[in-house]
């Protein structure tokens, strides 16, 4: 296996920017995810780091060699698609040996044995060499898919939503197979996806895509706690992140956010206001996770009192939408919880997890990384 680094690469279809300066470097056995909703140039990506598509500038180097010229069959590269593409009338043997037989690539009948049972052996498919592909479950599927790129011993894998079309359960487990395999394997992964939990959960690292530039690269950690922009913090969580505007003003040299939609102050951790002093941001996007935000039905600490606009369980949780002056302000709840609609409820922000953007570009501004509390008050907001 090897890295795969992309270095500036820019990409037109007619005439319009479909890959916009795009560089990252995909460190030997990571497991790389690229996301994006659609359109967003994930495929365009994988095709080019394949070399089924030039760009029109920039340079892909596998291993450290330049190939950005270098024709697909010639790259050493497998790409690994949503359905697999078995041949259905073939063993799981024959599938897992049809790379090792095209006629650029052909081996001796020996050498095929012997890397297809080494291949099988180390996905823990060799019991099932004999079997055709309706007679598999999807994950056997999925690890026959794998098998028949890997016997190649390609420098990396290319997979390009290969969960997609699975319903909910079964992707849950392919997730925990593929992670398996991954740890077991030690591969070369670049992963495209447009399920932020499916990016969240395999990537060692995730760049975000939107409209043909990256957003950032992180790993799921950062990106949760440290979006680089309003677009990577909405498109990562279920429900959406709430943005309010927020005014820091400061009164007795303490430093206060007000945030007027909601008619509620909040004294600001002074890693926060620091920063936001220092980038002069007065007026600002905050951004509050839902699981930040707790609700209670009594006004027990001064909580934000709000009226329920929607409540919808979800299982094991609830998504609760209420409504404070005209905001709707998404929260999560459990599910046992009986709510009716109008309901008089009231909400603690816990703003000392909120993240801050500017509000003109989006751009990440600060975080707190004190823990604890913070202090929370009331003063007279104009
Ligand atoms: N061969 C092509 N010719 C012309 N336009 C193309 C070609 N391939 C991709 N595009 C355009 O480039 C843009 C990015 O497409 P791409 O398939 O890379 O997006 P994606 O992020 O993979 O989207 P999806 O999740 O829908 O597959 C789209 O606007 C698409 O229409």
């Amino acid at each position: 296996m090897a890295d795969v680094k992309l270095q500036n690469i820019t990409k037109q279809f007619h005439h319009q920017t479909v890959l916009d300066n795009i560089s990252f470097d995909v460190k030997d056995k990571e497991f790389f995810v690229i996301f994006g909703h659609a359109g967003a140039g994930k495929t365009t990506i994988l095709n080019t780091i394949a070399g089924l598509y030039a760009p029109d500038s920039g340079q892909v180097l596998i291993d450290n060699r330049e190939v950005t010229g270098v024709e697909p069959e010639d790259r050493n590269i497998a790409m690994v698609f949503e359905n697999y593409a078995l041949y259905p009338h073939y063993t799981v043997f024959e599938n897992i040996a049809s790379p090792l037989k095209s006629p650029k690539h052909r081996q001796p009948q020996r050498v095929i044995e012997e890397k297809v049972i080494r291949t099988a052996k180390k996905l823990n498919i060799d019991h099932l060499l004999d079997r055709k592909p309706s007679e598999l479950s999807n994950g056997q599927r999925q690890r026959v898919g794998l098998g028949r790129a890997l016997v190649r011993e390609p420098e990396a894998f290319l997979m390009d939503e290969p969960l997609t079309h699975l319903d909910a359960k079964l992707r849950h487990q392919m997730r925990a197979e593929l992670k398996e395999m991954q740890y077991h394997l030690d591969t070369t992964t670049v992963y495209v996806t447009h399920d932020y939990l499916e990016a969240m959960s395999l990537g060692d690292r995730i760049a975000i895509l939107n409209e043909g530039k990256i957003e950032q690269i992180g790993t799921p950690h950062d990106i949760y706690y440290f979006p680089a922009s309003e677009y990577v913090a909405q498109a990562f969580g279920e429900p959406e992140i709430n943005l309010l505007e927020g005014h820091v003003q400061t009164e007795h040299g303490k430093h206060w956010l007000a945030i007027h939609e909601i008619g509620e102050d909040f004294l600001l951790p002074e890693d926060v206001s620091r920063t936001l002093l220092e980038r002069g941001a007065r007026v600002l996007s905050v951004g509050l996770r839902p699981t930040d935000i707790d609700f209670s039905r009594t006004d027990e600490n001064g909580g934000l009192p709000g009226t329920v606009y929607s409540f919808e369980p979800l299982g094991a949780k609830a998504i609760l939408s209420v409504k404070v002056k005209e905001r709707i302000i998404n929260t999560v709840t459990s599910a046992d919880e009986e709510l009716n609609l109008d309901e008089r409820v009231f909400l603690k922000i816990h703003l000392d997890r909120a993240v801050f953007f500017d509000r003109d570009d989006g751009k990440f501004l600060a975080r707190s990384k004190r823990k604890g509390g913070i202090e929370r008050g009331r003063i007279a907001v104009d």
